[in-house]
């Protein structure tokens, strides 16, 4: 038996899995590469056991899954990574229909939450696969994540870009949290020390990490397109934890979604090893 292992293929999964896999025991590990919105669905489906997950696939579905204690890809303001990038000021988008990437689930819908509750816009939304300069083309507004957004943002400086953690934060003083590490109910119950183990050694890796961002860099694959400078201060900017105060932006990004009918019901949240992190 091996546990399957989602990979988020982005620059903010790199430190976490690096540490893991040089400091680890992976043998009983296989590690499944893609963008977050594939990688949901192979969870939901069970494809895969674990993955660091758009939050709102939780949301989505709470009764197949219990969130790692200690872990998240989250943001205490900008995040650097997820923009709506724009050709025009964000508040003369009201109205617009604008582009969002296939990658995402979470963005998408915070997007949604911050033009509609917090601007009071009405749009209308188009996932497109186009890169940034064809999608703002046809778009006045794209949103971009991950790799991509970072992309976006080095290679093209004529665009307006709003970072989407600090406008969370503006309007909510909140943390975001973009992904929740999310492990199947039933492979808890089918192999409980295999989730334990794991559970113990990603926190552990998440500290090696911390501890090492230079020296991750040095070798990182994300280094044929970003300097080891940006590459360190993109690492320390996101916060990997996942605190009380982590969880009550889980709870609000969550109830908003359910207000604006994203989410079909608004999820307690179980935490594995049984804390509901209040
Ligand atoms: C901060 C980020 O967090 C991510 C955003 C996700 C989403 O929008 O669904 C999913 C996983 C994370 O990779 C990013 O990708 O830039």
């Amino acid at each position: 038996m091996s546990l399957a292992i989602g990979q988020i293929e982005y620059a903010n999964c790199t430190p976490i899995f690096s540490a893991l896999q040089s400091s680890f025991d992976c043998s009983g590990y296989r590690f499944v590469r893609g963008v977050p919105s594939h990688l949901n669905r192979l969870l939901a489906t069970g494809e895969i056991d674990v993955c660091p997950s758009s939050s709102i696939e939780y949301g989505k579905h709470s009764d197949r899954y219990l969130i790692l204690p200690d872990l998240s890809i989250s943001a205490v303001g900008a995040v650097k990574s997820v923009f709506l990038f724009s050709t025009v000021p964000i508040e003369d988008l009201d109205g617009a229909v604008i582009g969002m990437t296939t990658e995402s689930d979470t963005s998408v819908a915070l997007l949604r939450i911050i033009l509609a509750k917090f601007y009071g816009f009405a749009n209308r939304f188009e996932r497109t696969p186009l890169e940034i300069k064809a999608a703002l083309d046809q778009f006045p507004g794209l949103l971009l994540i991950g790799d991509n957004a970072l992309k976006g943002r080095l290679m093209h400086d004529g665009y307006r870009v709003y970072d989407l953690g600090e406008l969370w934060h503006r309007f909510t003083g909140l943390p975001f949290v973009f992904a929740l590490w999310l492990v199947r109910r039933a492979t808890v119950a089918a192999f409980p020390q295999e989730v334990a183990t794991l559970s113990a050694d990603l926190i552990r890796a998440k500290l090696l990490a911390y501890d090492s961002y230079p020296l991750i860099a040095e070798s990182a694959v994300e280094r044929g397109w970003i300097d080891q400078a940006m590459l360190v201060d993109y690492w320390r900017t996101i916060s990997y934890d996942l605190t009380p105060r982590h969880l009550e932006g889980v709870r609000r990004f969550f109830s908003s979604a359910f207000e604006l009918g994203l989410l079909s019901s608004n999820p307690e949240i179980e935490v594995y090893g049984g804390s509901s992190g209040t």
